[in-house]
């Protein structure tokens, strides 16, 4: 802030140059001499009305100091408080500028039409098996998989990304980084995937987590189609999540971060999943099962939407 706090004294100094006045010893002389609000002279009028301003630009240099002083104190605590921000557990209070200047989230319509662009999103509780599904819909209907949580984790461990520390923590803590890098993240790779490998149906996974997602990525990308929501109580996802925590490497496979991710899934990604069904854009599956019989589940009700299976079936020839 030095420069624009400059230009603001610099401005200053001529509108505080009246009220100076009392800061000059000439006239502290005169004010001693005068009851209040008597005539300063023969031809002069009372004091309480205005007079000429002083010229000496001495007299301003103790406020120019105190505002000086207060401008460093203000930007020492506005910093101080953007970088207790950027760790706290349940989100920022401050956002940093170069997530505000991400351009993903700032469009007013969407970038893609929901004719050219599909978007399918999968939600479920940690460890509900949206990875585990989401990979077997790949090879079957021929889906661009995009996991929310890969593409942060990759960002985060991606050499010079100013926003690795930040993802980092939010990981780990369980809860949900500023929307507007996970939409930049999801964007430039649906982008990537649309250009190199021509796909334009998507299985978003484990996005929105919350509701400013779900607008924001509605708003500025593309519509969604619907959203797979896999359901399953907490006491199988603990079991399966601290099952894959003993291979996975994941800093959010253990149990304080897995209790944190519950309660933001319950507190702030379940009202996205309600937000979706009652526009009756919502596909629940029951996640107890075995994985292919949440899958069977899954192909059912996918038909049900038109939506069938493109594999094809090598038979072996002779020839
Ligand atoms: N239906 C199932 N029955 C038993 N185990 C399962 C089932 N589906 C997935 N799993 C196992 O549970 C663990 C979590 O599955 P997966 O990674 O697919 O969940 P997720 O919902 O993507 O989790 P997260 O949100 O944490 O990324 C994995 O170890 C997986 O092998
Ligand atoms: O939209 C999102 C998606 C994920 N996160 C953060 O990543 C972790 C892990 O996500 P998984 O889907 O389990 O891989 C999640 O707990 C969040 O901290 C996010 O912030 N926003």
């Amino acid at each position: 802030m030095p420069l624009p706090a400059r230009s603001i004294l610099l401005r200053n100094t001529a509108a505080l140059r009246p009220t100076s006045r009392s800061f000059n010893t000439s006239s502290k002389a005169l004010s001693r001499l005068r009851q209040p609000g008597e005539p300063t002279g023969p031809n002069e009028p009372p004091s309480h009305t205005s007079s000429p301003p002083s010229k000496s630009p001495l007299k301003v240099w103790p406020i120019v100091f105190i505002f000086c002083a207060g401008s460093f104190m203000f930007k020492k605590i506005v910093d101080q408080r953007k970088e207790e921000g950027q760790y706290q557990s349940r989100g920022p209070c401050f956002k940093m500028p170069a997530i505000e200047n991400l351009g993903a989230t700032t469009r007013t319509s969407p970038l893609w039409s929901p004719d050219k662009v599909t978007v399918i999103f999968v939600l479920g509780g940690p460890g509900a098996g949206k990875g585990t599904q989401c990979s077997k819909l790949v090879s079957d209907y021929g889906f661009k998989h995009l996991s929310a949580g890969d593409l942060l984790r990759e960002e985060q461990d991606r050499p010079g990304s100013e926003f690795g520390e930040m993802i980092k923590t939010y990981i780990k803590e369980g809860t949900i980084v500023p929307m507007e890098v996970t939409i930049q993240l999801l964007e430039n790779a649906m982008k990537k995937a649309m250009e190199e490998d021509n796909k334009s149906t998507f299985l978003i996974d484990g996005f929105p987590r919350k509701l400013d997602q779900a607008h924001a990525f509605e708003r500025s990308v593309v519509p969604s189609k619907f959203t797979l929501f896999f359901d399953a109580p907490e006491d199988v996802m603990l079991e399966r999540l601290l099952d894959r925590g003993k291979t996975s490497g994941r800093a959010d496979d253990n149990i304080e971060s897995i209790k944190k991710r519950f309660r933001t899934f319950v507190e702030t990604s379940m009202p996205v999943v309600d937000e979706f069904e009652s526009q009756n854009k919502v596909i629940k599956v029951n996640a107890t099962q075995t994985p292919d019989e949440v899958y069977q589940d899954v192909q059912a009700r996918l038909k049900e939407w038109g939506i069938e299976p493109i594999t094809l079936k090598f038979v072996k020839t002779d020839a």
